[in-house]
């Protein structure tokens, strides 16, 4: 039982009493006094260029070992890869979100408790008029929906005057998500 490593022993080089292997057939051993490849009494050049593997005929060096090789890969260029981020999602949302003021400011939305303490980019204009408590005096509520509920209010000023209405009231923070 001995260490198994990948490269060849160099048990060979130091002691000289050991036989040399067969080239071309590595289970072989050469006996005594066939120290080399006597057959065409040429040294086998793949041995002394260590490009072949005298243990391994049908071994190929790969060309990653060799640096300088003008076929090593570590020689080629990477092509280069451009990357390009993509798109801000947020430039979209602004945008929504500035549609949607645009829209909602113009229109009659109620919230409750009057909604003007938002911070900065908050639609002003949500929430009660400044002056809906003179206009209308609201009085008991009438029915509920998903996200408010409906009072009866009675019209105090205008052409209006007197008339009962319906006052739908939505909580501010049923419609907060919509900014
Ligand atoms: N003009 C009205 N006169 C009498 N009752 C009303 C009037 N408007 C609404 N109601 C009552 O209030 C309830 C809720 O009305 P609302 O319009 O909020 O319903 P909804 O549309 O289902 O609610 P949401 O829009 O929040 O889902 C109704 O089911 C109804 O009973």
């Amino acid at each position: 039982m001995g260490a198994c490593t990948s490269k060849p022993s160099n048990l060979l080089s130091q002691n000289p009493s050991l036989p040399e292997p067969d080239v071309q057939n590595p289970n072989l051993t050469p006996r005594n006094g066939e120290g080399k490849d006597s057959r065409d009494g040429k040294e086998d050049v793949r041995i002394q260029n260590g490009k072949k593997s005298p243990f391994f005929a049908l071994y190929t060096p790969s060309p990653a070992n060799y640096p300088f090789s003008k076929k090593s890969p570590a020689n080629s260029v990477t092509p280069k890869r451009f990357f390009r981020p993509p798109p801000s999602p947020a430039k979209h949302i602004r945008a929504a979100l500035a549609r949607r003021r645009g829209r909602i400011g113009g229109s009659a939305v109620s919230g409750e408790g009057g909604g003007e303490e938002g911070g900065a980019g908050l639609d002003k204009s949500f929430g009660f008029s400044k002056n809906f408590a003179g206009k209308y005096e609201i009085g008991e509520e009438v029915g509920r929906g998903h996200f408010g509920y409906t009072c009866c209010a009675v019209s105090k000023k205008g052409e209006m005057k007197g008339l009962q209405v319906a006052v739908k009231v939505i909580p501010k923070a049923k419609v907060c998500f919509l900014f």
